[in-house]
């Protein structure tokens, strides 16, 4: 069996992987389309992240494909009706990374609140203003959750600990649900949620539905303090009226993890404006939730090879 990874994968990942084939694994392989599409010709599996765009032309290059492995879990650089129609299982990392992206969004809301980064800025300049970065608490404050899946689920279990006030909106999640009536999260509208949170979290994956789900419309009924953070997927926030929003102090900021186009350019708008704090795609990167990942990729890919029923499946 040949497997090729084209993007970054834990060691134990590659060690489990050595038992069903040989392995050829480069980080940038996914930046190479040329040579991808060569390296394909023979595999039996891909192993892919977010950058790797698994589409007809991935896909009719690789003919003796069995399986794409998908190292973390949104989909939305893999055809999946392609997938199906030429019968290449899809497997990935269910819940693999969620704690590690509920604690990101801990970590902007703590970073917005108490100013942790701007004050080391300052003191690493040599000053000492105390009065100038006094902090709020987010006990108290109202934290709104776009999408209501895993990762939000563990959002909001921790919030409550945090004494945060938790509103939600997902459409497709009933007011019977557990995260309603378990977590303490309050079913509202989007116009709601959007009007009184001092935090808007995005945990929606990217589809024609979500994609510009907060625009400039939906930045005008944000409260000129709240913050955006978005650790789900570039595209969900549209970047242009963003830029605009935060400019003109229609909202207080906003926390990407993740941009429409990654890796950033340096002419990115984007990095114009320091209210609009950048992070390169990391919420779901902690080692324990990447040692996780690979190890469950590793093994549903194996038994994909084996001709097993694979669990994580799309
Ligand atoms: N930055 C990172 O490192 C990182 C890591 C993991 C996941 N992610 C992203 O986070 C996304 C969410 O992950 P998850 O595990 O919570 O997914 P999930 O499938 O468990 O939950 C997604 C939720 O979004 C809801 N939803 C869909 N369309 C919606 C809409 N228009 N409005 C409101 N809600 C809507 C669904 O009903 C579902 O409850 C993933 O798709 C992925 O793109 C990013
Ligand atoms: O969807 C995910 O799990 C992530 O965005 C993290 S990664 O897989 O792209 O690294």
């Amino acid at each position: 069996m040949k497997i090729v990874i084209t993007e970054l994968i834990w060691p134990n990942g590659l060690e489990l992987l050595e038992k069903y084939g040989d392995v050829e694994y480069d980080p940038s392989l996914w930046s190479d389309r040329a040579t991808l599409l060569e390296k394909v010709k023979d595999a039996d599996a891909i192993i892919v992240r977010n950058q790797t765009q698994v589409n007809e032309e991935l896909l009719g290059a690789a003919s003796n494909l069995k399986v794409v492995g998908r190292l973390g879990v949104g989909l939305d650089n893999i055809d999946i009706p392609a997938t199906k129609k030429r019968e290449v299982k899809v497997v990935f990392a269910k819940n693999a990374n969620a704690t590690s992206v509920a604690e990101y969004v801990f970590s902007a809301m703590f970073d917005a609140s108490r100013n942790l980064s701007k004050a080391n800025d300052d003191v690493h300049l040599g000053n000492w203003n105390r009065k100038q970065f006094t902090g709020s608490e987010i006990c108290g404050k109202k934290l709104g959750l776009i999408g209501l899946g895993e990762i939000a689920q563990r959002v909001a279990k921790r919030a409550q600990a945090f004494g945060l006030d938790v509103l939600g909106y997902d459409p497709f999640v009933s007011k019977f649900d557990f995260v309603y009536n378990e977590l303490g999260v309050k079913q509202v509208s989007l116009e709601e949620l959007l009007s009184h949170s001092d935090f808007i979290s995005m945990h929606v994956p990217l589809t024609k539905g979500t994609k510009d789900l907060i625009g400039a419309k939906e930045m005008e009924q944000m409260k000129s303090t709240a913050y955006l953070i978005n650790s789900s997927r570039g595209g969900i926030i549209n970047e242009a009226d963003l830029l605009e929003a935060v400019t003109l102090s229609k909202i207080g900021g906003a926390y990407l993890d993740v941009i429409e186009q990654e890796p950033i350019k340096p002419t990115n708008p984007l990095l114009t404006n320091e209210k609009i704090i950048l992070t390169p795609h990391i919420a779901g990167l902690t080692e324990e939730a990447q040692v996780r990942t690979s190890e469950l990729v590793a093994e549903e890919v194996g038994k994909v090879l084996e001709g097993k029923q694979a669990l994580c499946t799309v």
